[in-house]
């Protein structure tokens, strides 16, 4: 049923998910907005800033242009979250969707300003297309090394999703289905933060009992939002939940968490983020989710401190006291 794809973004995992959606068969359109990264990549195959060591199918036609693209059958969304409502307008605009049977958002990520979900945004630039999303603890750099890996494609139509998720079928890769876009896409930006805060406990040299006790109650945190926002309970103890909570507050490819333990050791997070090219959600993430729980009145006293320390200018170290020496409550509360 899905025979052509376009992925739409260059950055580390729109590398990988054009590497791995060629590996499958699919004929694939790959699109960057950087000109010279994307001549690199068709002359080379390689991407010397992200993935250098994928070598990219031959088969995968590269692009920096929009107007370039053909109609493809799966359109695949990989671009920082801020960019994400920009680009859908421009696919919009060059036609690149014309034939489109699906939008598939891969980004993790809420807009600040209106609380807005990816499938959303892409939902509102690019009217009348089944959505559907793929999350999951997937970091592209073992993606990209083919190591066995699960996701989940989330798509409210059953079909669909099926589609979906037979394209991102391979011996190395295994996906499931939901019809739980919310639950999936909450999920998937509400694991960011919390990843800056098991990065900023590993920073200060805090143990073991405390990364465990900042996951479990990152959890807790993310079911009561994720419910309130119209997830099911189900998906935060799923890959998309719990899965990407693990796979990020324990990784070493994590930017969030590499974000987080830079600050636990003390620099200033405008330094942080100009050190690298490289998207960290969690940042922007943090301030969209608290908003957000504001608005709902939910009870969120990590992401509240993780959101002082990123937007407020509390030091790590109080953050953590302040978080540790609240009144004591009940844990199912
Ligand atoms: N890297 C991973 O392992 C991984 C896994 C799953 C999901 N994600 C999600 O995928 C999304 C993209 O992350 P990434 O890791 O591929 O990015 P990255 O950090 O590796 O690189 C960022 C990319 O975004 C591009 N970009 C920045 N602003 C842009 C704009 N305005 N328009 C178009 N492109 C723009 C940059 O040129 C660059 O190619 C994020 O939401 C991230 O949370 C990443
Ligand atoms: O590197 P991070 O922290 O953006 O995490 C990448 C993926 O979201 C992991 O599933």
């Amino acid at each position: 049923m899905i025979q052509s794809a376009t992925v739409i973004g260059a950055g580390s995992w729109g590398t990988a998910l054009a590497a791995l959606l060629s590996w499958r068969g699919l004929d694939v359109q790959f699109w960057g907005r950087d000109a010279e990264l994307m001549a690199q990549l068709r002359d080379t195959r390689r991407s010397s800033r992200y993935l250098p060591d994928l070598e990219l199918p031959k088969q995968v036609r590269v692009t920096s242009d929009l107007a370039a693209l053909q109609p493809a059958d799966m359109l695949v969304f990989v671009v920082p979250s801020k960019a994400m409502l920009g680009t859908a307008k421009l696919v919009a605009q060059c036609g690149a969707a014309s034939r489109a049977k699906v939008l598939v958002s891969c980004s993790k990520g809420i807009e600040l300003e209106t609380g807005r979900r990816m499938t959303e945004l892409i939902g509102s630039a690019i009217p009348g297309v089944p959505l559907a999303v793929l999350t999951g603890p997937n970091h592209a750099e073992e993606v990209a090394r083919q190591m066995a890996t699960a996701a989940v494609v989330a798509c409210a139509d059953a079909e669909m999703a099926k589609a979906v998720q037979a394209c991102f079928t391979l011996p190395f890769f295994r996906s499931y289905t939901t019809d739980d876009i919310v639950g999936a896409e909450w999920a998937g930006a509400m694991k960011n933060p919390y990843a800056i805060a098991a990065g900023i406990a590993q920073g200060l040299k805090m143990g073991d009992n405390t990364l465990a006790a900042l996951v479990t109650r990152a959890l807790a945190e993310m079911v009561r939002l994720g419910v309130a926002e119209g997830g099911k309970v189900e998906t935060f103890y799923g890959l998309s939940g719990v899965g990407d909570l693990m796979g990020t507050c324990y990784s070493e490819h994590s930017r969030n968490h590499r974000v987080g333990m830079m600050l636990g050791q003390g620099r200033p997070l405008d330094e942080i983020i100009s050190s690298t090219r490289m998207v960290a959600e969690g940042v922007l993430n943090t301030a969209s989710l608290h908003r957000a729980a504001q608005a709902r009145g939910v009870r969120m006293p990590l992401l509240d401190e993780i959101n002082a320390v990123l937007h407020q200018g509390k030091s790590p170290i109080e953050g953590m006291r302040a978080l540790f020496s609240r009144d004591p409550r009940p844990e199912a509360d």
